[in-house]
């Protein structure tokens, strides 16, 4: 089959590359193939390669710039979903999307579940719940994995961001009252895969909204520790002891978006969907070797 994956240097894009490599004919098309911001390129591109599925592993996450850089964020976020999705509609293809924790409020202590009520705080948040919506709009059998707190070995992330200021930095103050759940970037290839070849032997789950994350949830400040704490274990030289890492309120730490509180997701439909049982977090953080 042939498959497209946008986006395929980013953090999800570059599991997906690696875990699909040799089974597939694949189209990987880096920015300056092909810029995803400009349809009119888009639109050429799907014309002459046609692929049979996407995974659309692209989007603008600089969630404090989007504040400002509106519109590069709805161009990523919004309008290239919409267009992928009409394309797979008309021309029968699959599409795997990708979405966040911070199209929801953040409001409560329950976990989410996928029919909760939306309410994105920032305009990341607010951009990519316009894509979840295209994307349904126009293609009804398309699949949304929501994940949250992506992270990997290698790109831009809060693992890799501690990981360098504690070779920088003797004390560290962290948010501890906005709790979700680590993901790493290898686990959502994982189970894309799996959904993937679902539906490439005939039997796709259900299009529509699923949860894709850790089945355990902690704060920023909890993972922070954690990550510093295998690092020590790992016998990295660090400037920083676990220790010296301070629970703080996001009062406390100002940014220009404003982050949802509670971003925990409940995961019993892609769990059911799937017939599997997703990891806990800290397992997931403890097999990362670098
Ligand atoms: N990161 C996170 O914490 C979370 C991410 N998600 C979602 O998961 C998905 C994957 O995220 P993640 O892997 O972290 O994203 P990354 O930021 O790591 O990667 C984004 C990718 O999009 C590409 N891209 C952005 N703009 C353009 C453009 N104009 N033209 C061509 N390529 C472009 C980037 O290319 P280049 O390398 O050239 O910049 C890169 O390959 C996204 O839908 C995201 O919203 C959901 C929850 C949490
Ligand atoms: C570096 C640092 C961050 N923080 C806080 C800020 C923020 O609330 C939290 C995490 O910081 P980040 O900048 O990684 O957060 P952010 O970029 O908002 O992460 C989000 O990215 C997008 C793409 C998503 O979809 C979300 O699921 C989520 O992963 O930690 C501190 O409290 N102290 C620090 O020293
Ligand atoms: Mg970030």
């Amino acid at each position: 089959m042939k498959l497209l994956i946008t986006g395929s240097s980013g953090q999800v894009g570059t599991e997906l590359k690696q875990q699909l490599a040799g089974q597939d004919e694949l189209l990987t098309p880096t920015r300056a193939d092909l810029d995803l911001a400009n349809a009119s390129a888009v639109r050429a591109y799907l014309a002459l390669h046609r692929p049979q599925a996407i995974l659309n592993a692209a989007a603008y996450t600089a969630v404090d710039q989007a504040e400002t850089e509106q519109e590069a964020a709805w161009a990523l976020n919004a309008h290239l979903p919409e267009l992928l999705a009409r394309y797979c509609a008309i021309n029968g293809a699959y599409l795997l999307h990708y979405s966040t924790d911070y199209v929801y409020p953040g409001t409560g202590s329950e976990p989410r579940q996928e029919d909760s009520q939306t309410g994105p705080l920032n305009h990341y948040g607010k951009s990519k719940l316009q894509g979840d919506f295209a994307v349904l709009a126009q293609c009804p059998q398309a699949v949304i994995f929501r994940t949250s707190w992506v992270y990997s070995a290698h790109g831009k992330n809060f693992r890799n961001t501690i990981l360098r200021l504690a070779k920088e930095k003797t004390e560290l103050s962290i948010v501890a009252d906005q709790i979700g759940a680590p993901t790493p970037a290898s686990l959502i290839a994982a189970i894309s895969v799996q959904t993937l070849q679902r539906y490439q032997q005939g039997q796709p789950i259900a299009g529509g909204v699923y949860h894709l994350a850790p089945r355990s949830y902690c704060s920023w400040y909890d993972f922070a520790k954690i990550i510093v704490q295998q690092a020590e274990q790992q016998g990295q030289s660090l400037s920083l002891n676990a220790s010296a890492i301070h629970p703080i309120p996001s009062s406390a730490y100002a940014t220009p978006a404003k982050r949802p509180l509670n971003s925990r997701l409940s995961v019993d439909k892609l769990e059911c969907a799937l017939g599997i049982r997703l990891p806990e977090w800290q397992q997931l953080l403890a097999s990362m070797t670098q």
